[in-house]
């Protein structure tokens, strides 16, 4: 019996340089248990992603601003406050830094992504000036505005709610600041060796290879009834 999976995207299941690993289209698609895409990005990117997996669209997308689970969709935060402070950031001249019309945003509907090459200190600045109602998180690739009340983990303990499935029971991977919520609510946690501090730090067992490659090590041993390889916590 496989385990349930939570699986962040961006800097773990991909490779290093941001693409889809083609072991995800090998290991995902038969896993006999639920596999829940857990992500910072915008709503239709995890759906498309389980869509092409041929699994059901269980997700958590814009850092558990919006939960999809059992073919219900829950808007779990108001985007008023962050977008709020985007607008205060534009005016005091800064730049999301995506270009033209970028499509980071033009789904998001709880919160705002900003590109890691724009002005973070000015972006911070005007973001602690709205006080508790928004925080900046930095995945790795791109620091997202949002309301403090939403993350992956509470995603994870309402989707696991919904499939009637121990939060406990749920196997993570992960990779960054974002994924700490996941790695306290799912029974284990494994950071990928690239992941940062906070990651790390959370994780249950660090992975000596980075990217799918740690995560594939992963998903290979628990399918073959093994323990993962890692360092333990
Ligand atoms: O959207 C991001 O910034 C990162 O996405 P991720 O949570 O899938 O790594
Ligand atoms: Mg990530």
């Amino acid at each position: 019996m496989v385990p349930p999976l939570v699986l962040d995207i961006d800097g773990t299941l991909t490779t290093v340089d941001g693409r889809l690993d083609p072991r995800v289209l090998e290991l995902l698609p038969d896993w006999e248990a639920p596999v829940v895409l857990a992500t910072g990005k915008a709503f239709p990117y995890p759906v498309a992603l389980a869509g092409f997996l041929g699994r059901d669209a269980t997700v958590i997308a814009e850092n558990g601003g919006v939960v999809h689970v059992d073919d219900e969709t829950s808007l779990l935060a108001d985007p008023s406050a962050p977008r709020a402070v985007i607008e205060a950031f534009l005016e005091r001249g800064g730049d999301l830094g995506w270009g033209g019309d970028e499509t980071v945003n033009r789904w998001r509907e709880t919160e705002v992504a900003v590109s890691v090459d724009a002005d973070e200190a000015l972006l911070r600045e005007v973001a602690a000036a709205a006080g508790d109602e928004v925080e900046v998180v930095d995945t790795g690739y791109a620091f997202h505005v949002k309301s403090p009340d939403v993350n992956k983990g509470e995603g994870l303990a309402r989707v696991a709610g919904s499939l009637g499935v121990d939060p406990e029971a749920f196997v993570a991977v992960g990779d960054s600041e974002n994924d700490v919520s996941t790695f306290e609510v799912a029974g284990t946690a494994y950071a990928v060796a690239n992941a940062d501090p906070a990651a790390t730090a959370a994780a249950d067992v660090v992975l000596e290879a980075g990217y799918m490659d740690g995560t594939a090590a992963v998903l290979e041993a628990l399918a073959a009834g093994e323990t993962p390889p890692g360092r333990r916590r």
